[in-house]
């Protein structure tokens, strides 16, 4: 199916598919607090409430953190919550998430919910620019992180996965989203929206740099708008 208009415009995408998983297995077993956010969200953005990740993605990452059952995870990219809070729900009492944005109006937004829900203590939010909080990181030695959700800025990806490379325990996760950007990486360049051109090229380099790093073993997922999952081998 194509959508027929809008930034997305002749970009393979089920949107009736997207809002069947939605309805049928996302929304019913949404937590109370992660619909509260989601509404509040949409309420005070609008159309930019999109960029906070779909309810099944969430899903998707809650089930992965009770697998891997990190006890200390880092969050690129907070926004109002809905990841954040949806990690601070799956790990254990004793896990920690420390979650950086340059937003905290955003953050603010959502942080009723997440103390509603009881899960605060777990959090540590740092209102600042991603790269050099990780840089202050690397120089002073900090514990290493057992996983990692990236949903900051795209053209600054590769330089958040060379810092986690460091800042990542060996066997270690990181998970990236929006790598298939609307589905645009699949469509011919003159086919896209304007909108959609400039990350496109970002993110189809840094698929390709991903895919060259043998450091590492990667899965790319097309849930949300594409999740590639790497692990951490040396
Ligand atoms: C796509 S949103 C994150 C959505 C969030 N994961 C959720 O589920 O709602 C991207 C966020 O990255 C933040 N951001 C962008 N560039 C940043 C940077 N250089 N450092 C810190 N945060 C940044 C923005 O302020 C924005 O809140």
């Amino acid at each position: 199916m194509w959508n027929t208009d809008g930034p997305r415009k002749g970009i393979l995408q089920s949107e009736a598919l997207r809002q069947y998983i939605l309805e049928t297995s996302a929304y019913p077993r949404e937590h109370e607090q992660l619909k509260e956010i989601r509404e509040v969200t949409i309420k005070k953005y609008g159309c930019r409430s999109d960029i906070q990740i779909p309810a099944d993605e969430g899903q998707f990452l809650s089930m992965l953190l009770k697998i891997i059952n990190p006890k200390k995870t880092l969050e690129l990219g907070v926004f109002t919550g809905y990841s954040l809070l949806t990690t601070a729900l799956a790990l254990p009492n004793d896990g920690k998430i420390t979650a950086i944005d340059k937003d905290r109006e955003a953050y603010e937004t959502g942080l009723p919910f997440i103390i509603k829900a009881g899960v605060e203590h777990k959090i540590n939010y740092i209102n600042s620019n991603a790269i050099s909080v990780l840089d202050q990181m690397l120089t002073n030695g900090d514990e290493l992180f057992d996983f990692a959700f990236v949903d900051a800025d795209k053209p600054n990806y590769i330089h958040y996965h060379e810092r986690l490379m460091k800042l990542l325990k060996i066997g270690g996760f990181i998970a990236y989203d929006n790598t298939l950007w609307y589905g645009s990486v699949a469509v011919d360049e003159e086919k896209v929206h304007e909108d959609l051109k400039e990350y496109r090229r970002v993110i189809m380099n840094f698929n390709t740099y991903l895919a060259s790093d043998s450091r590492i073993e990667i899965s790319q997922i097309s849930i949300g708008d594409g999740v590639t999952l790497c692990r951490r081998l040396i």
